[in-house]
């Protein structure tokens, strides 16, 4: 064609490069865009391999596509068009008006440039549903096609539109039908061949065969820190068993005191005191210091600001600091404090242990004997040694402390910006309140009718995945839907990938506490892990944010000062420290 037309050289040229130049970055860049939406789009993912094994059941074998299987690719179409839509290859073109132009009152004199923003158009959220989100089912709808133009329009409309469309979708047919990728996947981290698993079904299956397929398995620089005996890192069954019965019996012993409640209450009324007069406040340390205080007191049996307390909470800091640091054993690093702080932490929780036995002691010889929740562990003594024991207040300390307090931050950030929410909260806790006297402490009954804060909670434990994966090993070759695990790999079953995955839970990324009236949320959601090793502290660290959300809605509004984001480092903490300006709360009931 090129060389019957009555072009100039330098125009048949330039046709080609055209082409070479058009054809391209776009090509490429649609093809690198769909494995891109696709690997993290399982729904989509699945829909497009049913329909390209469809086509390829009705062909022999290895014979090529042809025109009329390209028609039949109607999900394939849907997927490009979707992935041209959110990748925005073109984001706008160049114009220049040659006369004077009005339109919808805007005037456009002659010469000057215009950048139609292409982009723009297929982001705006009044034209899409959740414009952001990766949805080729909107393609169902043929008014999607007229509010899109990745190919511009006009007499300049991109002639290879149907070109790349075709290579796109020839290209996808071979990848689905040959490869596997999405939530399963090999990789190579912390040294080791692992297995990373961001698949709901083979993550409850990890979890459940703890002991029988999978062990617990944290890489070498955190087994050191937590010491051999910690829950954690125990991975022989019977030890796990024996050691975590113990640890689930003391805490359910001190949720069971009489004074377990009050004591909630007094602290989380303290610390609202402790703000009277402050405007602003850096919440994620307050939520740090009141998370260790509740732990002091709930588990220590020590009231805040006690001198053992305060040397606890300071070697605790340095403990944690070393937890997330590169080990290196030197002296000045925080990897060394750490192991260092860490001797200190347990000659106290030693020291501690020994008061108690003391105390204990004293009221037998006195013949008033209390049933100390404590007893758990002092009584049993003879099954477990003084390391065991340490190692037990340690874990509780350790697994508690980060937890309970990000969860605190968690919910006064995404509380922040949920109007909606925060007066439903607001409005269940005021009923609550309204049939207590001035001044009566929380208890049981209130926390049970407290089913909107549960759902916040449970919300927030979704959207803000404190616990993101935890480590196993495969004990045997396991075989689970088509996937081999051989013996002795790793496994990372990633807790909040399934949190956040399109095709279980809609509109992922949004704080939508009303999700949880569906009871099919709950069997999606694993933010305290499961089988053997299901968080024990579960129902504490809800219980606690649940009498935390109580009095801060009661007592103050707050607004969030600065734009900040949950990071991990590896711990869920905010950067800037989440400053709060806080107003107090007018309305309050008694
Ligand atoms: C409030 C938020 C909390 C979250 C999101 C959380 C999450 C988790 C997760 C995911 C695990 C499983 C780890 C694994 O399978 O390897 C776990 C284990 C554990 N948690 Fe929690 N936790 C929370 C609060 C607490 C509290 C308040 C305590 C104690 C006072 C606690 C004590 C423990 C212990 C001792 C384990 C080890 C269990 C075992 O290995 O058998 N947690 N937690």
């Amino acid at each position: 064609m090129l060389l019957k037309g009555k072009l100039s050289d330098v125009e048949k040229v330039s046709i080609v490069l055209d082409l070479l130049f058009a054809g391209f970055e776009t090509t490429s860049g649609l093809l690198s865009l769909l494995v891109y939406f696709l690997a993290k789009s399982s729904q989509a993912l699945q829909n497009l391999k049913d329909e390209h094994r469809a086509l390829r059941r009705k062909k022999k074998e290895g014979e090529p596509l042809n025109w009329e299987d390209y028609k039949q690719m109607e999900f394939t179409m849907m997927v490009i068009n979707e992935t041209l839509r959110c990748g925005n290859l073109v984001k706008f073109v160049l114009r220049e008006a040659i006369k004077d132009v009005d339109f919808k009152g805007y005037h456009i004199s002659a010469g000057w440039k215009i950048l139609p923003i292409i982009s723009s158009m297929h982001l705006d959220p009044s034209l899409h549903e959740n414009p952001s989100e990766f949805n080729p089912w909107r393609w169902t709808d043929p008014a999607t096609s007229k509010k899109v133009t990745p190919f511009g329009g006009g007499l300049r409309m991109c002639p290879g539109s149907e070109l790349a469309k075709l290579e796109a979708a020839f290209f996808l047919h071979h990848l689905v039908l040959n490869y596997r990728y999405g939530k399963v996947f090999k990789s190579y981290i912390f040294g080791s061949p692992t297995i990373i698993s961001c698949d709901l079904e083979l993550n409850k299956f990890v979890l459940q065969k703890e002991g029988k397929l999978f062990q617990s398995s944290y890489p070498k620089p955190i087994r050191d820190i937590l010491g051999k005996h910690s829950l954690m890192i125990v991975s022989d069954v019977e030890r796990h068993k024996k050691l975590r019965r113990i640890e689930v019996g003391l805490i359910n012993k001190f949720s069971s005191t009489s004074n377990f409640l009050g004591d909630i209450d007094k602290l989380c009324i303290s610390l609202m005191e402790s703000w009277r007069g402050n405007q602003l406040i850096l919440f994620s340390k307050q939520a740090k210091q009141f998370s260790f205080n509740l732990i002091l007191m709930n588990l220590l049996d020590m009231q805040p600001g006690e001198p053992l307390g305060l040397q606890l909470l300071e070697d605790f800091l340095t403990f944690m600091k070393g937890f997330v640091s590169i080990p290196i054993n030197l002296p000045w690093t925080p990897y060394a404090k750490a192991v260092k702080a860490r001797t200190r932490i347990s000659s106290t929780l030693k020291q501690i242990l020994n008061e108690w036995k003391n105390r204990k002691d004293m009221q037998v010889q006195n013949g008033q004997q209390k049933g100390d929740p404590f007893d758990e562990i002092l009584v049993k003594e003879d099954l477990i040694s003084d390391v065991e024991k340490v190692s037990i207040l340690l874990d509780l300390l350790l697994a508690g402390y980060e937890t309970t307090s990000g969860l605190l931050s968690l919910l006064v950030y995404f509380l922040a910006q949920s109007p909606q929410a925060l007066q439903t909260l607001k409005d269940e806790h005021l009923a609550i309140r309204k049939k207590k006297k001035k001044g009566e402490p929380l208890n049981w009954e209130d926390y049970k009718q407290m089913e909107f804060t549960t759902m916040v909670i449970n919300e927030t434990l979704r959207c803000g995945n404190l616990v993101k994966f935890v480590h196993r090993e495969a004990i045997k070759d396991v075989k689970f839907k088509g996937y081999h695990i051989p013996a002795g790999w790793k496994v990372l079953p990633i807790l909040s990938a399934v949190h956040l995955e399109p095709s279980l839970h809609e509109n992922p990324s949004e704080f939508n506490p009303w999700r949880w009236t569906d009871p099919a949320t709950s069997h999606k959601v694993v933010p305290f892990g499961g089988g053997s090793r299901l968080c024990p502290g579960s129902e504490l660290g809800k219980l606690e944010a649940s009498f935390f959300l109580h009095y801060l809605l009661l007592n103050y509004r707050w607004t969030m000062k600065e734009e900040e984001y949950p990071m991990l480092y590896p711990y869920m903490d905010f950067p800037k420290g989440l400053l709060i300006a806080l107003e107090t709360e007018t309305k309050n009931v008694n």
